[in-house]
């Protein structure tokens, strides 16, 4: 279907000479000198654009504009001409022109003009649509499982699917991979939360973060007086999750002596206290997580092959948000709405250019670094509108894709800059309007090197 633009211009030569700056092959052009002449013709498509010289024989091009909008209320409109006055742009914004174009004008003019009206009508096309689908997949995790786990692709809607099944499914162990920062953890959260065991505690461990020592008193538990420090009874994990879900995060960090005992808890269901005979039966569904590869673990000697498959019997994939870049602007209508709430921001829309800079960019540390990224937009930016330099978007990494800074580090930096400039560099005021002391500033401003 072809791009109908209506054109009113009362001067044959000059209509002649816009009509043919404006007729691209996929344009179709209507010209009319009047309201009247516009009347008879009879037009039967759905005109998405009026080009209107203010001065026509019987009305003015304003009044024409008021007309056509009744009748086709998505009509966007340019205004030309040679009376360029405040008075006149002022009356064409409120009528919802988007454009102004003074005569005389070059053909370039007037082709951006429409250019840019285009990309905005699309842009908002585009909007509503996102924002719909927003909505749709925001209720309906909310409705099963009480989290919010946002995405419209494919691969999302896959695992969604694979979630529900395997809750069901009371003892099968899941094993989640996929790069960091991707999902992995909301996925084990999605699982418990749906299955029967969702009154029962989830509990997540980061098996990186515990020392070889402590694994297997924290794994396990302890009776009191079984090692130097044991002043008292301690419930180890298995049972602190039982009945519920153990969630261990990068299981490829875990020891090969602990990956055994991990393996015989799997296969009996009960637990041992260290320094404790006593047998406790645990009913623990374990979710695990890793971004390694295991399967070459496996072949280096790192990882058992049994445990493997024990842990492996229902495997869910997330890809990174690099190749599911449709779930981006929902992700980013998420995160936008989440922190302009938590910062009392009122509310805030992304530019169309940031919205593009966010969806080609190659997110390494995937949805954290999305959410991260965002959050620090809305801190940094002072209207209702997020802009791409808001993004702190700023160099250019080898692959050609924009690399973002947004360490808690330089968001701080850049808040404790912003605050002092508010207060004219005034420490007391800086500090009372950060919340925090003056001494607490000197130090910031020290850290960061600022003065
Ligand atoms: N689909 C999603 N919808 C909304 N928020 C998401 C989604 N996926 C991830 N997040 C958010 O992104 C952040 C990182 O997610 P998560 O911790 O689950 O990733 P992970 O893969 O477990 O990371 P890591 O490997 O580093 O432990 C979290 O704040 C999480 O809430």
């Amino acid at each position: 279907m072809k791009y109908t633009i209506l054109l009113f211009e009362d001067e044959p030569e000059l209509r002649q000479e816009i009509k043919d700056c404006i007729a691209f092959d996929s344009v179709e052009v209507y010209a009319f000198e009047s309201w009247a002449q516009y009347k008879e013709a009879k037009i039967d498509y759905v005109p998405r654009l009026a080009v209107l010289d203010i001065n026509l024989l019987d009305m003015d091009g304003l009044t024409v504009f008021q007309g056509l909008k009744e009748r086709y209320p998505d009509i966007e409109g340019i205004v030309i001409t040679g009376q360029a006055s405040l008075k006149n742009a002022i009356e064409s914004l409120k009528l919802g022109v988007m454009d102004y174009i003074e005569k005389p004008f070059r053909s370039k003019d007037i082709r951006s003009a429409i250019e840019k009206c285009e990309s905005y009508k699309q842009f908002r096309v585009k909007n509503y649509v996102v924002d719909r689908q927003f909505e749709e997949s925001r209720k309906k995790f909310e409705a099963h499982w009480g989290i919010e786990f946002i995405g419209i692709s494919q691969p999302i809607k896959e695992i969604n699917t694979l979630m529900k099944r395997v809750a069901q499914a009371d003892m099968t162990s899941v094993m989640v991979t996929g790069e960091s920062g991707s999902g992995k953890e909301l996925i084990a959260r999605g699982i418990h939360s749906m299955s029967d065991r969702s009154g029962a505690p989830f509990y997540p461990v980061n098996c990186t973060a515990i020392p070889d020592t402590l694994f297997e008193s924290e794994f396990f538990g302890y009776q009191k007086g079984a090692f130097t420090g044991a002043l008292s009874n301690h419930e180890g994990w298995f049972e602190h999750a039982n009945g519920g879900t153990l969630f261990l995060d990068e299981i490829g960090d875990m020891n090969l002596a602990l990956q055994s005992k991990l393996l015989r808890v799997l296969d009996e269901r009960k637990v041992t206290r260290i320094g404790s005979h006593d047998i406790i039966p645990v009913n623990t569904r374990i979710v695990c997580a890793t971004n390694k590869d295991l399967k070459q673990m496996i072949e280096d000697g790192q990882f058992r092959l049994d445990l493997y498959h024990r842990l492996n019997s229902f495997h869910i994939h997330i890809p990174p948000l690099r190749e599911r870049n449709e779930d981006i602007p929902v992700l980013v209508n998420h995160f936008v709405r989440h922190f302009a709430e938590m910062h009392n921001k009122g509310i805030v829309s992304m530019h169309s250019k940031a919205m593009n800079l966010l969806v080609n960019h190659h997110y390494p540390g995937n949805i954290r670094e999305l959410k991260n990224v965002i959050e620090r937009a809305i801190l940094m930016c002072d209207t209702n509108v997020i802009k791409a330099h808001h993004l702190n978007f700023t160099e250019q990494s080898e692959n050609g894709k924009v690399q973002v800074d947004y360490s808690l580090e330089s968001i701080e930096r850049e808040t404790i800059i912003k605050a002092m400039k508010a207060c004219s560099h005034n420490k007391t005021h800086t500090a009372e309007k950060l919340n925090i002391t003056r001494q607490a500033l000197n130090r910031k401003l020290k850290k960061h090197g600022i003065e």
